[in-house]
Order: C-alpha cells, then structure tokens, then sequence
C-alpha cells in the first residue's frame, strides 16, 4: 500500500516519512518547498514539488501510486505569523486543505490523517486539555486548523473517506538516530532557539512574558519527542486501515515545563549557561497548554518511549550540532 505524505519535506513529516519507510509502506512525499527542505526527503521516498491545492497534480499522484491513505502534514505553522497574515494562514491551512480534500475524494482516498494542533483550545483553566474541552482558539492559526477539523468532520459523514485528527501539543527533538530534526534557519521554535543561543547562532535567547500566573511567570508547554508524535501517527494509520472510526486525539505527555525549565535543560544539555533576555509576552500565547492523553493510550495503544525533557533537548541539541557542523 502506498501513503501520502504532504509536507514531508518539513520537519515532522519528514521522520514520518523515515518512520512509514522502515515499516515497509510505499511513502510519496508532495511539498512545495515553502519552509521544507528537499534534503530532509528519504532517498527512498517518491518526490513530487508542488502544491495541495494543485488538485491536478495531487489527483495524478494519487492515482498513479494507488494510495490509499495521505498524512497531511503540509501547512503554515507559526502562531505570531498567523497574528500579523491571518489570511495567509486561512488560505493555506483552511482553504488549500479544502482543495487537497476534494482531490482526495474524487479520487477515493480511504483514509486521511490530519495535523491538527493544541492551539484549537485556546486558553484552557483546566490542569490538562481532553479532546471534549471547549474550541476557543486564541489566534488564527488554531482557527484556521479549527474550521479544517469541522471540514473534515463534515467530509467523512458524506463520503466514504474517515480520518483521524491528531491535535499535536508542542513537538520538540529530532530523530535519535539523527536523521532529520528542525532545520528552518529561521525557526520560532522555543527549543530550537534554545539550542541555537547554546551553540552561539543566537546572541542569546529571549523569554516572552514573566508575568503570566504559572509557577515561575512564563509560559507552560507540554514538549512532545517528535519520533513520539510519528509513532501515533503510525497507530492511527493501523486503526483506520482496520476499520476503526473517525476521531480526534490529543498528543503530548500529560505534563508541562516552563520557558525556564526549558531553557535550564539545555543548559545541561549543553554544558553552560544560556545569555537570557526577558521580553514582554507575545501575541496570542496561552499561558499554560498540557494535554491529556488518555485516550491515545487507550483507544490507539500508544506507549511514549522518549519522554522526559532531557531526551527532548539532548536530540534536538545533537541536530542543532550536525546542522551547523554541515
Ligand atoms: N511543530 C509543532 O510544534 C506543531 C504543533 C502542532 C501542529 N503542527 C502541524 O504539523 C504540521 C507540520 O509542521 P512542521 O513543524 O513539520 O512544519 P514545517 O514548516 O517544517 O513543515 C511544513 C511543510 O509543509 C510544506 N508546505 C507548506 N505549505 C504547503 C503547500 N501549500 N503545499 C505543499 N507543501 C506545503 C512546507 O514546505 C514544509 O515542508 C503543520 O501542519 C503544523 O501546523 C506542528
Ligand atoms: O524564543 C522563544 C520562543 C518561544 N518562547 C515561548 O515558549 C513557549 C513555546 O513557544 P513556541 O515554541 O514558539 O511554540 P508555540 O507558540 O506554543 O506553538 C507550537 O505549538 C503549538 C501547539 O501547542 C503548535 O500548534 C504550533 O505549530 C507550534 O509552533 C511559548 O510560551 C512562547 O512564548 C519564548 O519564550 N522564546
């Protein structure tokens, strides 16, 4: 059987794309190399640049490489971005997925594998979000994710196409046996820059806000190992595939750290200290955003095997090192 992989010269679709191969799936990778990297594409892996919404293209792919499920990973992902080009984020979040879905349905795809985010709860006054908690997205990435979970929804009652929504916390690390990781120079990743301002490609690295109510003033994240996150996407594939229904479910670990705990693992990890700058909170942050994950373990079987934040920050430091070692 053979996947779709759009995006998958991005950062998580392209250990997707490691992790499907070695299972023995057949993978094409479509990306339009807008914040990817053509060198993150596995060898093995079937290369088609272009776009989602290119329903010609995607239409061809499909029928080519008789694929029966698409992961779709491609998508703007920055949330103060979303804040200053919120149409830029509808377009090829929301409306361009509209376009890849129809393709899909035309085309009877079976199966559908969204990435959705954390970021469609909004801020949240629960200690951990369940997929049931109220949809109040803070900024116009979580609702331009939002209105595509509702389409998709709204798709798989109508047609014979199910999908499984994976609403990812925040993803963290990079490939153990160093493979790929976070690679966009630019970047606005926490942990990323963290590991930057450890290998001196930053100056230092700046806190946004020290005034939110959490324990130590800033901002509280639950940090999912990004071959944590593909292994889910792994279990959801299986579920479908063997009749399992439509669903969304959260992924990250169940627990926070703060900007500052953050920051003080990479200090460890790399064996000094960090030049830290405080600044005043960005637009469209929540404060504090932790998953529960009960229902990924229960109803799809999954195990995290790299949880702890000294695993996070050790692998994406170890890539950080290759990259700029490259
Ligand atoms: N990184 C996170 O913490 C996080 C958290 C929640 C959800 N997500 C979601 O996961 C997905 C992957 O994120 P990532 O961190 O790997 O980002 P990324 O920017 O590394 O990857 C996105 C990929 O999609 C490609 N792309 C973008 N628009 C496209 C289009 N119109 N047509 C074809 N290709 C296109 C880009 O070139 C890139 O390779 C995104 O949908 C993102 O919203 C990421
Ligand atoms: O240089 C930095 C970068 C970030 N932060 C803070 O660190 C936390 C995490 O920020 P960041 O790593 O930028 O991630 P988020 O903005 O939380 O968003 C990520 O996590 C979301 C899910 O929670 C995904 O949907 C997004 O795609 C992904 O970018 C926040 O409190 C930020 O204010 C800093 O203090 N300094």
């Amino acid at each position: 059987m053979t996947v779709l992989i759009t995006g998958g010269a991005g950062y998580i679709g392209s250990h997707m794309a490691l992790a499907l191969l070695e299972r023995g799936e057949d993978v094409c990778v479509l990306d339009n190399i807008s914040t990817g990297i053509r060198s993150l594409v596995p060898d093995a892996a079937h290369f088609f640049q272009g776009d989602i919404a290119n329903q010609e293209l995607v239409q061809w792919i499909l029928a080519d490489h008789d694929i029966d499920t698409v992961l779709h990973f491609a998508g703007s992902t920055v949330v103060p971005d979303s804040v200053e080009n919120p149409l830029l984020y509808y377009e090829n979040n929301t409306s361009k997925t509209r376009h890849l879905l129809e393709a899909c349905v035309r085309s009877g795809v079976k199966h559908f594998i969204f990435s959705s985010t954390a970021a469609i709860y909004g801020a949240s006054h629960e200690a951990v979000i369940g997929e049931d908690a109220a949809k109040s997205p803070a900024n116009p990435y979580g609702r331009s994710k939002l209105m595509t979970e509702w389409m998709l929804q709204d798709t798989a009652r109508a047609t014979g196409l199910d999908y499984i929504a994976l609403r990812y916390f925040n993803v963290a690390g990079a490939d153990p046996l160093g493979r790929s990781g976070q690679s966009t120079p630019k970047a606005s990743h926490l942990v990323k820059r963290a590991c930057q301002a450890a290998l001196g490609l930053l100056p230092y690295i700046g806190i946004f806000g020290v005034d939110y109510e959490t324990p130590d003033g800033t901002g509280v994240r639950d940090y999912i190992h990004v071959s944590d996150l593909v292994a889910a996407h792994a279990l959801a594939l299986g579920h479908l595939r063997s009749g399992g229904v439509s669903g969304a479910f959260n992924c990250g670990y169940g627990h926070g750290f703060s900007v500052r705990e953050v920051i003080g693992a990479v200090e460890n990890a790399a064996g000094h200290r960090l030049a830290v700058r405080e600044f005043p909170r960005r637009a469209g942050d929540p404060p504090i955003v932790v998953a529960d994950p009960t229902r990924l373990k229960t109803q799809l079987g999954w195990i995290p095997l790299h949880e702890t934040l000294e695993k996070i920050v050790g692998d994406a430091l170890a890539w950080e090192r290759r990259l700029s070692a490259a």
